[in-house]
């Protein structure tokens, strides 16, 4: 087995979800065809709620710095001429949504109001989050060791805590000491790194971030993070100088942490 040793001066291990404690299959074949099959009568149903509201009217803003994309599609402000012109805003907004999920866009807002959706869904145990095998048992391995861990994903802390709290293994909700989501920045600009270990209270070189992105890995590096790219079936493929560059494993078994020695 491929041994990847971790740094001594590593105390916080952060953690991608997609494509790293997650298959991509399970975010593509049961999460998002869950918002794209419910989007329309969700709104519908929610339209009054202040929580709904807030949602579309961050979707609005987006739209609007959206707008010179190519294939972008607005979401107008509310006339408040009654049922036809509500039933055409909420027809933008499914209209909105379906286009940044076909481009796998990580806007806050398209991922706050994912996450607001898929509450109901795990609530009423219509779905359990996927975790790799080697996923649980590695965590609770780390911690024992006295190391934290924390998730940094694209998907929004609401959104990563019902995952966490309905799995396949059951509530491990507990083996998290902390979720970051796009609120602290992109997962592609090194500023963001910066700012979760100021927020952790540590420094950057304290940190180890598993990801199957490597314009992720880059952007942690760059602020002085230690990364490895976790190469998981169904990831994209990497190319022959990031798979030289980066260092690889394909199981969070391949971590050796001295100080559980
Ligand atoms: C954690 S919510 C479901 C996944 C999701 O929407 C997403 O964008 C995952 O992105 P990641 O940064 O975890 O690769
Ligand atoms: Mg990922």
């Amino acid at each position: 087995m491929v041994v990847l040793s971790v740094p001594a001066e590593v105390t916080v291990i952060l953690l991608d979800i997609e494509g790293t404690t997650t298959p991509i299959a399970f975010v593509k074949d049961i999460l998002f065809p869950y918002i794209r099959e419910n989007v329309k009568e969700y709104l519908q149903t929610h339209w009054e709620e202040e929580e709904c509201q807030q949602d579309v009217n961050l979707l609005r803003k987006q739209a609007e710095e959206d707008a010179h994309l190519d294939g972008a599609v607005p979401i107008p402000a509310s006339s408040g001429n009654g049922g036809d012109d509500l039933q055409q805003m909420i027809q933008a907004v499914v209209d909105n949504v379906c286009w940044q999920m076909s481009l796998d866009r990580k806007t806050t807002a398209l991922k706050q109001l994912q996450g607001h959706m898929w509450r109901a869904a795990f609530a009423a145990g219509r779905m359990k989050a996927e975790f790799f095998e080697d996923v649980v048992p590695a965590v609770r391995k780390w911690r024992e060791a006295g190391m934290k861990v924390y998730i940094y994903s694209s998907g929004s802390v609401e959104a990563q805590k019902l995952l966490f709290g309905h799995s396949t293994e059951g509530d491990i909700l507990e083996l998290v000491d902390g979720h970051f989501d796009t609120k602290i920045g992109h997962k592609v600009e090194s500023e963001s790194y910066r700012k979760i270990a100021s927020s952790i209270g540590c420094s950057t070189n304290n940190i180890l971030f598993l990801t199957d992105v490597t314009l992720e890995a880059s952007a942690a590096e760059e602020a002085d993070v230690h990364v490895a790219v976790v190469v998981r079936p169904g990831n994209a493929g990497l190319t022959d100088d990031e798979k030289t560059y980066y260092s690889l494993i394909t199981s969070f078994s391949e971590l050796y942490l001295p100080s559980s020695a």
